[in-house]
């Protein structure tokens, strides 16, 4: 079943809670997080024990359903890591390799779960892997078994997938299923798909499989998000995201962006307690150190603030006029800005919520002498005006 909704963000504001899926019942689009392991991949970037542990805290308080902790077999600190998360209370899993060595570190850890996976394109099965389809299918029924017989919940990745054949992508997830896989994961790894491309594939792995499904795109061409929204459309049950967007090259899905899209566009829901996002972004960015451009969907310094004068006059009678989004949603507040875009309502607004109340006629001629002389720095406005 695919998830469509005519609605769009607006609702936010108005019908509310039926939107954010608290009073019916709806598909509930599992969030399967990989900051803790492709966001850790962006380059440059190395989570110490005490962060990803924090990391992985936040994102059991977040409430998504499934928390990639990292790559086990990529080092004994990694997979110390792994070991200390798994005593906290939470669905976790690390990410393997379809090789013996790999599952055994992951075997290790002692965590339940374990995320296999192998090209399957043309071009990485023959230059990067230098073998046959053969031998990938051999490999995926071996890893899976092994995995299996020693407890562990599989989910497979045919990595590379939105560039593999589709016959051979449908026989390699139906092979990976009677196996003994839980889900498949559709990986769009380089980033080439679009949100139509990407709704037909789907559609189809859907129509041809009886697989349940996750996607994880990555935002080579900036679509990222909205590609993962038309695979949740063409009816994906999961979805792969990090926080912030992080992860190889341009990242991945963005957790805030994706959670907040399936409630507004869709008829689906998600069990994200939506107010802790804030926190957990500003915490993956400065663990990351990977900062937050100040106009970034959702959690950008500017998402909630409003400068221009026709703008803030409009929120101040309707937020709806210019506020697709109701930022308490995320506990935030809005924000108005004093700068060479305001008008008399901004400042108005300004100043009274100081307790300074001046005439209209003084109010224009305050405006006039901030743009002239361009202060926009509300405390020195303060100080000029009382
Ligand atoms: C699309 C993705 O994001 S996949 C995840 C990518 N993440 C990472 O690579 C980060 C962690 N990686 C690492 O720390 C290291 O690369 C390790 C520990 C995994 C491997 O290191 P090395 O053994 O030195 O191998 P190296 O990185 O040079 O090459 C990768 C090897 O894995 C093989 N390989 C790649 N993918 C798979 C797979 N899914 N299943 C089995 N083998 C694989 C390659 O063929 C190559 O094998 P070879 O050494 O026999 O030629
Ligand atoms: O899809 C996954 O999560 C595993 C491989 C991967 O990260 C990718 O293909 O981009």
């Amino acid at each position: 079943m695919g998830c469509f909704g005519g609605g769009y963000a607006r609702f936010f504001h108005t019908g509310m809670h039926s939107r954010l899926g608290l009073n019916s019942v709806k598909k509930r689009i599992r969030i399967f997080d990989t900051t803790l392991r492709d966001g850790e991949q962006s380059p440059g970037v190395s989570f110490n024990i005490n962060q990803k542990i924090r990391i992985a805290g936040m994102l059991v308080d977040l409430g998504v359903d499934m928390i990639e902790t990292g790559f086990a077999a990529v080092s004994s600190e990694e997979s110390m890591a792994i070991r200390k998360i798994h005593e906290m209370d939470g669905n976790f899993i690390s990410l393997a390799r379809c090789n013996r060595y790999d599952i055994d570190s992951v075997i290790d850890t002692g965590i339940d779960n374990i995320h296999l996976f192998i090209a399957t394109s043309d071009i990485h099965i023959k230059y990067k892997l230098k073998t046959s389809r053969e031998n990938i299918m051999e490999k995926i029924v071996d890893s899976i078994d092994y995995a299996r017989s020693h407890g562990l919940n599989v989910l497979f990745s045919p990595e590379d997938a939105t560039r593999t054949d589709m016959n051979f992508l449908i026989d390699v997830i139906n092979t990976a299923i009677s196996s003994g896989a839980y889900e498949i994961n559709i990986p769009d790894t380089i980033g080439i798909m679009n949100p139509i491309s990407m709704y037909n594939f789907i559609h189809e792995i859907k129509n041809r499989t009886k697989s349940c499904i996750s996607v994880h795109c990555h935002n080579d061409f900036g679509m990222a998000t909205a590609n993962t929204l038309a695979a949740i459309m063409a009816g994906a049950d999961g979805a792969q995201v990090t926080v912030n967007g992080i992860g190889e090259r341009a990242g991945n899905a963005a957790l805030e962006e994706v959670v907040l899209s399936v409630h507004a566009f869709t008829d689906c829901s998600t069990g994200i307690n939506m107010r802790m996002i804030p926190k957990i972004s500003k915490y993956v960015s400065m663990a990351s150190k990977m900062y937050i451009q100040k106009n970034k969907a959702i959690v950008g310094e500017n998402a909630f603030s409003h400068e221009s004068g026709i703008h803030v006059h409009g929120l101040i009678n309707n937020p709806e006029t210019y506020e697709p989004i109701d930022p308490g949603i995320l506990g935030l507040n809005r924000r108005i800005v004093l700068g060479k875009h305001s008008g008399t309502t901004s400042l108005k607004y300004i100043l009274e919520s100081h307790g300074i109340k001046k005439s209209d006629d003084e109010i224009s001629g305050i405006l006039v002498r901030i743009k002239d002389m361009n202060i926009y720095d509300e405390n020195e406005i303060l100080k000029m005006v009382r």
